[in-house]
C-alpha cells in the first residue's frame, strides 16, 4: 500500500515535470531539478522524511553524471522505497536491544545507504554494518583550512570561505566555478561538468572545499575535489579518513555512510575485555570511532594498535581452534627419565648444541607439570631437531609412560624410525612403526602391543591418534606443525581418556610475528644455533644454457661418491607447460648415464614403492634420486651434498631453503643448484646470499605476504584487516601475552569468545 506522503510527492514532482522545471535527461537537469523541487518537498515532508530525501540527493549527487538520466523515475522510487521503510528503520533504532547476530545489521538500516550503495559497497567485500564499520581508513589527510593570501601554488589545501558567486561555462564539458569570499580575498574552485554545485551552494553558503590550489590566474583557482558545508573557523584543521575505495565509491561517500553507521558503535562493538586489560588502551567503541573519525593523528594510531591487537587475538583464538574455553587439563607428571637419557647422551655421537639444550630444558619443565605442555620448536633446516624430540621421548619412556611420533609423510615415518630405532635399541626401548600401507594382520599386531604397553615408541602419520588405536599410556605427542595438533586436538585425545604432552616441531623457519600468530596457542623454543662444524652449501643460480657444466659437475660428484637430489616442479609432463617433469628427468637421466642409478620419488607412489627407494637411496644405492618436492620436509641423507633444483622460480623461498636443507647434513662440501631462465630472478638471489632460515622467511614474507607464505588464503575470510605482520611485530608480541592469559583463565573471557565466533562463525570462514 501506498504511503500517503509518497502519493503526494509524487504528485508534486509530476506537477513540477508538467511546468517544464524538470529537464531530467540532461546531465545539466540535475541541478534545476534538485533546485526546484527540493522546496517543494521540504515542505511537504516531516523532519525525518526530509532527512530521507535530503540523503537520497546526496546520494545521487556523488553518482556519475551518466547516471542521473532518467532521475526523476529513479528519484520517486527511492523515495518510495525509503518513506515505505522509514517506519521499520525507527524502530530499529529506538529498539533497545541488538537484534539478534551480525547478519540481522543490514546496511539498508543506514541512513544514506540505498539499493544501489549496498551494490557499491558489496564491490568492496561489505555486506553488514560490522563490515562497514570494519572497512578502516587506509590513512589519513590533515586538512586545515587556510588563509587564501597564504596558499602555495601546486599544494592540496582546504579553503573556507562565503560563495559571492557562480558560473558556468557555454561548450560541451562544462565548467563550474564557484567564487569563494575570504575577509576580502578570493579564490575560483572550479569543477568540470558538476553543474549542480552551484545550485547546492548558493551565494552567501559557507563552504569548505579541499583541493589544488593554482596561482597563475588573477584570482587563484583551486581544483576542486570536495566541498561540504563550511562554519566560519576559516583555520580549522580537520583529520580526514581515506578508504579503500572503488570508482563508484569515494571515500567522501564512505565517510558519510561511516557517519551514518556510527551511531551503532556501540551496539556493535561493545567492550568486551575486563577493565584490568584495558589499561592504556582506547575502549573498543572508542578505538573504532576513532579510527574512523580520529580527533588527532595520536589517537588515530592508538585506536589502530588496539584494533591490530584485538585482530591478531581474535584470529589465534579461531586459528588455533580455541573459541570455546579449554579448562581442567591434568597430564602426566613426567620427570624420571634421568638414567635412560644418561646412557643416550653417552652413545650419542656428538655434543648438543646449547641452543639444543636449552630448548630440551624448557620442554622438560613444562613436562613436569600437569598442565600439559603444548610446545612449538622451531628449528632451521639440519638445526638438529630430531635429537631434541629424542630427549622428549625418552623423558617420556623413562617416567613409565608412551610416546608416539606423528609426521607427515610415510617416507619421513620411516626415516624416523630407522633413524629412533638406532638409538633407542641399545637403550632397550622398544619402537614401532604404524603406516596405512601396512598389512592386515602387522597392524593388528602393532595395535594389540601398543595396548599391552609392549611398545614405548610408535612413530607414524596422522593415524596415531585415530580412534581404533589404544594406547596404554600415552604421555607424550611429538607432531609436525602440519597437523596443526593444539590444544583442541589434545581436549580430543583427552576425551579418549588420555591427556599427553603435545610437542610441535616445524621444520619451516617462519618469522617470529607469524609464528606468534598462527601457533599463540602454543609455547614457542627456537633452535637457534647450527651443530658445529657444518660447511655453508654452496648456491649458485644457472640457466639452461649452462646445462652441460651442470652435467660435468655431476658426473664429478657421483665419481667422488657422493648422491644426487634433483626436484621437479611437476610430476608428469603436461602439454600447457614446458616445465620439466620429474618423469621425463629421470628418463632423461638415465638415458645421458647409462652407468648410474637413477631412480624417481613423488606422492602419487604406493607408499611400499616410495619406501623402498627412500631405502635404496639411504644406502647409497641410488646415485641421482629425482623428485618433487615430497622429499622437502626432514629427509635426511648425509652423503647427498648436490640438490638441482630445476624450474626454481616456481617455488617459494621458503620451500627452496627447504629444499636445499636436504643437503649440506655431512662433512662433504655441498652444492644447491637453482636452474632457471627466469629474469626476475631477485627473489633467488636471496637464497644465494644467505643461509639463515629466518632471514629468508623474513624476506619472503615482505616479498610475498602471509597468506601466500603459508597457504593461508586457503582460510578464506582469514585475512587480516589492519596487521601487518611484516610490520607490527610489537603487537602481535602483546596480543600473544594476551591470549596466554585468555588461555590460562578462559573463564574471565566469556565476552571474548562470543565475539570470536561472531567474527569467523564456524563452518563459514574454512578456519575449523
Ligand atoms: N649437536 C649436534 N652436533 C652435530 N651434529 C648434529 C647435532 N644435532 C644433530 N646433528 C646431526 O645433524 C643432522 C640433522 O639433524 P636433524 O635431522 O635432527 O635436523 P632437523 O632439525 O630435524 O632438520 P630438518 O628440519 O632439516 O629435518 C643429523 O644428521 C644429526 O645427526
Amino acid at each position: 500500500m501506498e504511503n500517503k506522503t509518497v502519493v503526494s510527492i509524487k504528485n508534486a514532482l509530476r506537477a513540477e515535470e508538467k511546468q517544464g522545471y524538470l529537464n531530467t535527461g540532461a546531465i545539466g537537469g540535475f541541478g534545476a531539478f534538485l533546485h526546484d523541487v527540493l522546496p517543494v518537498l521540504q515542505k511537504m515532508a516531516t523532519p525525518e522524511q526530509w532527512e530521507v530525501v535530503q540523503e537520497i540527493v546526496r546520494e545521487y549527487e556523488l553518482a556519475p553524471p551518466r547516471k542521473r538520466k532518467g532521475l526523476l523515475d529513479a528519484l520517486i522510487k527511492i523515495i518510495e522505497n525509503r518513506l515505505t521503510l522509514l517506519p521499520e528503520k525507527i524502530k530499529m533504532k529506538s529498539s533497545a536491544t541488538a537484534p539478534a547476530g551480525d547478519s540481522a545489521i543490514q546496511l539498508q538500516y543506514v541512513k544514506g545507504v540505498g539499493p544501489q550503495r549496498i551494490r557499491q559497497l558489496e564491490n568492496l567485500g561489505i555486506r553488514t554494518v560490522r563490515e562497514l564499520l570494519q572497512h578502516y581508513p587506509r590513512r589519513y589527510e590533515i586538512r586545515t583550512s587556510r588563509l587564501i593570501n597564504e596558499l602555495q601554488d601546486g599544494e592540496i589545501a582546504v579553503v573556507t570561505g562565503t560563495v559571492s558567486g557562480s558560473q558556468i561555462s557555454r561548450g560541451r564539458v562544462k565548467v563550474t566555478k564557484l567564487r569563494i569570499e575570504q575577509d576580502g580575498s578570493y579564490i575560483d574552485a572550479v569543477w568540470f561538468n558538476q553543474t549542480h554545485i552551484p545550485r547546492q551552494f548558493p551565494a552567501g553558503s559557507v563552504v569548505s572545499i579541499t583541493g589544488k590550489v593554482q596561482w597563475n590566474k588573477k584570482v587563484p583557482e583551486l581544483l576542486a575535489t570536495e566541498i561540504e558545508k563550511g562554519n566560519n573557523d576559516r583555520q580549522r584543521t580537520e583529520i580526514v579518513a581515506i578508504y579503500p575505495e572503488t570508482a563508484r565509491l569515494n571515500s567522501k561517500a564512505i565517510r558519510f555512510i561511516m557517519r551514518n553507521a556510527s551511531a551503532q558503535i556501540e551496539e556493535i562493538f561493545p567492550e568486551v575485555f575486563p577493565d584490568e586489560d584495558c589499561q592504556g588502551w582506547l575502549k573498543r567503541p572508542e578505538a573504532i570511532r576513532e579510527i574512523h573519525f580520529p580527533s588527532s593523528p595520536e589517537k588515530a594510531k592508538i585506536a589502530r594498535e588496539r584494533l591490530i591487537i584485538e585482530e591478531i587475538l581474535f584470529f589465534q583464538l579461531a586459528i588455533a581452534e580455541l573459541r570455546d574455553p579449554v579448562s581442567g587439563n591434568s597430564s602426566p607428571v613426567l620427570q624420571k627419565g634421568k638414567e635412560l637419557l644418561h646412557k643416550w647422551l653417552h652413545i650419542l655421537e656428538f655434543q648438543l648444541t646449547r641452543a639444543q639444550k636449552r630448548v630440551i630444558g624448557e620442554i622438560f619443565r613444562d613436562m613436569a607439570t600437569t598442565r600439559g605442555m603444548t610446545r612449538l620448536v622451531q628449528g632451521d633446516v639440519g638445526s638438529g631437531k630430531t635429537a631434541v624430540a629424542m630427549a622428549a621421548l625418552l623423558q617420556a619412556v623413562g617416567s613409565g609412560y608412551q610416546g608416539a611420533m606423528m609426521v607427515p609423510t610415510e617416507v619421513l615415518a620411516l626415516q624416523h624410525y630407522h633413524s629412533l630405532t638406532r638409538v633407542f635399541q641399545p637403550l632397550g626401548v622398544r619402537a614401532a612403526l604404524l603406516l596405512g600401507s601396512q598389512g592386515k594382520s602387522e597392524r593388528e599386531e602393532i595395535l594389540v602391543d601398543l595396548e599391552q604397553g609392549k611398545i614405548d615408541v610408535i612413530v607414524g602419520t596422522h593415524a596415531l591418534i585415530q580412534d581404533q588405536v589404544r594406547y596404554h599410556a600415552l604421555g607424550l605427542v611429538v607432531t609436525d606443525e602440519q597437523h596443526r595438533f593444539g590444544v583442541r586436538q589434545r581436549t580430543r585425545l583427552q576425551d579418549k581418556g588420555e591427556s599427553p604432552h603435545v610437542l610441535v616441531m616445524t621444520a619451516t623457519p617462519i618469522p617470529r610475528t607469524l609464528a606468534l600468530t598462527l601457533y599463540g596457542d602454543l609455547q614457542l623454543s627456537v633452535i637457534d644455533e647450527m651443530p658445529a662444524g657444518r660447511k655453508p652449501v654452496m648456491t649458485r643460480k644457472m640457466t639452461e644454457r649452462s646445462r652441460a657444466q651442470l652435467e660435468k659437475f655431476l658426473e664429478q660428484q657421483v665419481a667422488a661418491g657422493r648422491q644426487i637430489f634433483v626436484v621437479c616442479p611437476l610430476v608428469q609432463e603436461t602439454e600447457k607447460t614446458d616445465f620439466i617433469s620429474a618423469t621425463e628427468k629421470a628418463r632423461v637421466l638415465a638415458e645421458r648415464f647409462p652407468a648410474w642409478k637413477v631412480a624417481l620419488l613423488h606422492g602419487r607412489m604406493k607408499g611400499q614403492e616410495k619406501e623402498e627407494v627412500m631405502r635404496r637411496f639411504h644406502q647409497g644405492e641410488i646415485n641421482i634420486l629425482v623428485s618433487t618436492t615430497v622429499i622437502e620436509v626432514g629427509v635426511n641423507v648425509p652423503n647427498a651434498t648436490v640438490m638441482v633444483i630445476e624450474n626454481a622460480e616456481r617455488f617459494g623461498l621458503a620451500q627452496l631453503h627447504q629444499l636445499r636443507g636436504r643437503v649440506g647434513r655431512g662433512d662433504h662440501q655441498s652444492f644447491c643448484i637453482l636452474v632457471s631462465e627466469s629474469r626476475d630472478s631477485a627473489r633467488l638471489n636471496v637464497l644465494c646470499e644467505t643461509e639463515d632460515g629466518f632471514k629468508i622467511a623474513e624476506e619472503d614474507l615482505k616479498l610475498r605476504g602471509p597468506g601466500e607464505l603459508l597457504g593461508l588464503r586457503q582460510h578464506g575470510a582469514a585475512e587480516l584487516k589492519l596487521a601487518d605482520l611484516a610490520r607490527d611485530g610489537r603487537l602481535v608480541e602483546k596480543a600473544y601475552i594476551l591470549l596466554q592469559k585468555i588461555l590460562k583463565e578462559p573463564e574471565k573471557y566469556q565476552e571474548v569468545y562470543q565475539e570470536v565466533e561472531k567474527q569467523y562463525p564456524r563452518n563459514k570462514t574454512g578456519i575449523n
